[in-house]
């Protein structure tokens, strides 16, 4: 070999290992596509008023994987199904922890479910949640209350419909989903007369818990908290919240004294099955504190009043838009309750277009837009890319929903696309529609937040006919949601009832 071919071979060695090497390093980190950022904001200027609408936009131009930097958090935002099911479904475990905000721990009284990091504590409290609380059987077992519930409700809307005057839906409906869970939760109500003003207080609580907190972004302007009164807002809600459940705790200890029958199951409200649980004291190296029975309770009345009552409305918003949609789920409501004074939950099973409405509805307004966020607890891949331990996800579920390339027409509401659809909202197989997230973290209230819209759903359409206040039509409804964790509509929905003519 000449010494010329040899310095070519040893130079093409060389020229090879090098780059070999730095490809091994791009592969070894390879991180998804970001948006240009700016200094200390990151890329947090970039979410507007409404995050799922402005990450849809950004993610049409980087891709359904985004790695964000939100202040000091660094963010990835999954926009596909495929990455969805990659995150929550292949890699369940790893993205199975919540990041901790402080202010969060600060509204959250107690120490509940919704943000504990992964671990046994959590672990523990989801099965008391799963298999105590929200199975199937005691979901059940407060038929009667959701049916007495509607029953309220129905006869306050005769009363106004005889008056032809319109209701404020998105008031009523809202009363309704926190009084159910009041009952549920405690077995009594706690209204706006009365000792205490739940209904003010708990709706101070879902605004806080929903408004934009620079503290959690950028810890060292958490001092804007307090210039601008936030903390000490705060700190009354979760001060009166922390006594309420207080004084609710002791009243309940003292009823089952009483009433020394205590572990009769039939009529025991979510209050009492955790004191039998903490009475039992039989779950081997776990106790259930009065702060985790606070957590929980706090955390049921965050995550399963407004996210039922923004699915209603939103419902009742698509079908005043769609007078045919109406008609078809009126028709098979009075098919179905033929003359009865209201349709029963036995009766939901036959209704196929009901729930079919309910489910696109949840489709295009997922109540919680970006779900809730999770944390990686370890370095992972995802479609190739390297996400880092430590990472916030947020997942567009909103985006998810309306994807043109899984959805036909994805912005139109149209029930039938479900009708003898596989498609469930279990985050177990199907990743197109994911409104209650999925995996080992989803939504334990499922069926919970499904019997109650659709019962209620289906008596407001079988015994009224709807229609708008003014002679306005669906059309010119204000369809803006507001900004915040809950997509509710921003403006109230405002309707006439009028009692069917089946019904006189
Ligand atoms: C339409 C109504 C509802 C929607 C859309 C909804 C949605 C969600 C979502 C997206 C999550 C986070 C899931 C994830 O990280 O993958 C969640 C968690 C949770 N939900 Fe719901 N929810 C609803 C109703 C309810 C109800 C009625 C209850 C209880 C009565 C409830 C209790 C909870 C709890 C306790 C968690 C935390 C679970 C955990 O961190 O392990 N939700 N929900």
């Amino acid at each position: 070999m000449s010494l010329y071919c040899f310095y070519t071979y040893v130079f093409l060695f060389v020229f090879l290992l090098i780059n070999i090497k730095q490809l091994l390093t791009q592969r070894k980190h390879s991180p998804p596509p970001s948006p240009p950022r700016l200094p200390i904001l990151g890329n947090l200027h970039q979410l507007g008023n409404y995050p799922h609408i402005a990450l849809n936009s950004l993610a049409q131009r980087y891709g359904s994987l985004m790695m964000l930097r939100l202040g000091n958090i660094p963010a990835l935002v999954v926009s596909s199904a495929d990455a969805a099911r990659e995150m929550m479904k292949t890699h369940d475990i790893i993205f199975s922890s919540r990041p901790i905000f402080r202010s969060d721990e600060k509204i959250l009284v107690g120490k509940g479910l919704v943000i504990a990091p992964y671990g046994e504590y959590w672990r523990q409290m989801r099965s008391i949640t799963v298999l105590q609380l929200l199975i199937n059987k005691r979901v059940q077992s407060f038929k009667t209350v959701r049916e007495e519930e509607i029953a309220l409700l129905i006869q306050k809307l005769k009363e106004s419909s005889l008056l032809s005057l319109s209701v404020d839906l998105t008031e009523i409906l809202s009363t309704l989903t926190n009084d159910v869970v009041c009952r549920v939760a405690f077995g009594r109500k706690y209204g706006v007369d009365g000792e205490y003003n739940f209904k003010e207080i708990l709706d101070e609580f879902m605004l806080l818990l929903d408004s934009f907190d620079i503290g959690k972004f950028i810890p060292w302007l958490g001092w804007v908290n307090h210039v601008n009164g936030v903390n000490s807002r705060v700190k009354r809600v979760a001060n009166w919240f922390d006594n309420f459940l207080d004084k609710v705790i002791d009243d309940h200890i003292e009823n089952r004294r009483k009433r020394r029958n205590g572990n009769g199951d039939k009529n025991m409200d979510f209050l009492d099955v955790l004191l039998q649980i903490q009475e039992e004291d039989n779950i081997p190296g776990f106790s259930l504190e009065r702060d985790g029975i606070k957590g929980t309770i706090s955390d049921i009345f965050a995550a399963g009043t407004d996210t039922t009552s923004t699915v209603l409305e939103w419902a009742m918003t698509e079908l005043l838009r769609h007078p045919k949609v109406m008609k078809k789920v009126q028709n098979e409501a009075r098919h179905i309750g033929n003359g009865k004074s209201s349709i029963t939950e036995e009766d939901l099973d036959k209704m196929h277009y009901l729930k079919a409405v309910i489910i696109e509805t949840l489709r295009l307004y997922p109540p919680l837009p970006l779900l809730l966020a999770r944390l990686s607890s370890q370095d992972v891949k995802i479609m190739g890319y390297d996400i880092p331990a430590g990472t916030t996800v947020i997942t567009n579920a909103w985006a998810i929903g309306r994807d043109s390339a899984i959805w036909d027409e994805p912005d139109e509401f149209w029930p039938e696309r479900f009708l003898n659809s596989p498609i469930d909202f279990k985050g177990n197989d199907y990743f197109q529609a994911i409104p209650f997230g999925a995996g080992r973290r989803g939504c334990p209230g499922l069926s919970f937040a499904m019997v109650t819209s659709e019962i209620v759903l289906a008596n407001l359409v079988y015994m009224f006919d709807w229609s708008l206040p003014s002679g306005a039509t669906g059309q010119d409804l204000d369809m803006t949601p507001s900004s915040g964790l809950i997509a509710h509509r921003k403006v109230h929905l405002k309707a006439v009832a009028s009692t069917s003519a089946a019904f006189y």
